[in-house]
């Protein structure tokens, strides 16, 4: 790759850590070039690549090897693909390089499954307003999806215009977010701005998450001065060739940060997440961990280190309470999943006999399929 080529890459986060990830992949992807995945459609996707924008699908290989949604490509993950000279461009992806963190929507239904909704963002920005809709048990439950998915949680109070007594919203954002940094802002009246542009460095990846109604919005507009707005008015060709409106869910700021805004991160919920519950009440199993019984349930036994910080008010109640009720929910998730993976076992193995006679031959026209894309 020239110096000038990998500049596009460079603009959307490439950098050393990729470039050796990319060296660690398989020898068959040596002719494959890297590329940013900045947009998800039904069944193609639009990437990044040292010469700019085009439009991708994952090669029939990919796709015979691929065991869940999540092993396909989503908005922000790095690729090697070919670069298929055609007018207009196109590209076939072969390989996903493993993904530094990921948002997982894990999907416990008759067959369970899990749906990547954002991957290798650096930093996750909680949005809470302060005002009537501040609400910090919910705070509690993005920060368990936050840890979980490996990115940096970041708070930011926003609509710090409308409040006159910040200090009651920070201590309680301290309490429920130990270790957490907390920024206040107001897109409308242009305050805070500067504390945010540690996080906004060229490079890095940011997406917002918050509750409808708190400003995401008006705060993406904010930060990316109004660029939303215009990059999409420009129309561009499709792989029909005709004129459509650009769309994507990661793009440039003018600080040089990329900016994830997937549909899928408005609507996020509490997913099956046992390490990030676990790291989002770090100070209860801290408390949990000083009990004098392994097995204590911290309703009455002697020695039990939660009941005293709660009878100390050490521990906000409202806290504790919210550590037991998402506690149980990840459970019923958890046992959800292992209900419906059961299931699927059973039907599998019914299936397995028929399955193989047809595979055998799928898998000899998949291998002439990805043989096609290679020597196009
Ligand atoms: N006073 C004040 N109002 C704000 C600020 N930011 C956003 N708002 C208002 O809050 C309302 C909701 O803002 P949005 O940006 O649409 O909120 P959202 O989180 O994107 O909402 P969804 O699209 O439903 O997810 C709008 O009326 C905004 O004008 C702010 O900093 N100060
Ligand atoms: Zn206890």
């Amino acid at each position: 790759m020239t110096e000038q080529l990998t500049d596009f890459l460079k603009a959307f986060g490439w950098d050393e850590q990729w470039n050796d990830k990319r060296n660690a992949a398989s020898d068959k992807l040596r002719d494959a070039s890297p590329a940013r995945v900045v947009a998800q459609y039904s069944h193609a996707y639009k990437i990044i690549t040292m010469g700019g924008e085009r439009l991708a699908n994952v090669s029939g290989r990919f796709e015979f090897q691929a065991e869940s949604k999540g092993d396909f490509p989503a908005v922000g993950d790095w690729v090697m693909a070919d670069l298929l000279d055609e007018s207009p461009p196109r590209a076939v992806i072969q390989a996903v390089l493993p993904r530094q963190s990921a948002m997982v929507r894990k999907l416990a239904g008759s067959v369970p499954d899990e749906q990547i909704i954002g991957a290798n963002m650096d930093y996750l920005f909680i949005t809470l307003a302060m005002n009537g809709d501040f609400n910090i048990r919910k705070l509690e439950r993005y920060l368990i999806s936050a840890w979980e998915s490996g990115a940096m949680p970041v708070v930011l109070l926003t609509k710090a215009d409308l409040c006159d007594d910040h200090s009651r919203y920070l201590a309680e954002v301290e309490d429920a977010a130990p270790g957490v940094p907390v920024h206040m802002v107001s897109a409308l009246e242009n305050q805070g701005k500067e504390a945010l542009m540690a996080y906004l460095k060229p490079g890095k990846t940011v997406a917002v998450i918050g509750s409808s109604g708190v400003g995401k919005s008006t705060l993406l507009n904010w930060l990316a001065m109004d660029h939303v707005q215009l990059t999409s008015d420009i129309r561009e060709s499709d792989a029909r060739g005709r004129h459509t409106t650009t769309h994507r869910e990661l793009f440039l700021l003018p600080t040089g940060a990329l900016l994830m805004d997937t549909p899928g991160m408005r609507e996020l919920q509490l997913w099956d997440s046992q390490e990030g519950w676990e790291q989002a009440f770090s100070d209860i199993e801290a408390l949990v961990a000083q009990c004098r019984y392994r097995d204590c349930k911290h309703e009455g036994e002697a020695g039990c280190a939660v009941r005293a910080a709660l009878q100390s008010g050490e521990l906000d109640t409202g806290r504790y309470g919210n550590y037991k009720k998402t506690e149980r929910e990840l459970a019923r998730l958890a046992r959800k999943e292992t209900t419906a993976m059961r299931q699927r076992d059973k039907k599998q193995s019914t299936l397995k006999n028929a399955r193989s006679r047809t595979a055998s031959r799928r898998s000899v026209e998949n291998w002439e399929d990805f043989g096609e894309s290679k020597r196009k």
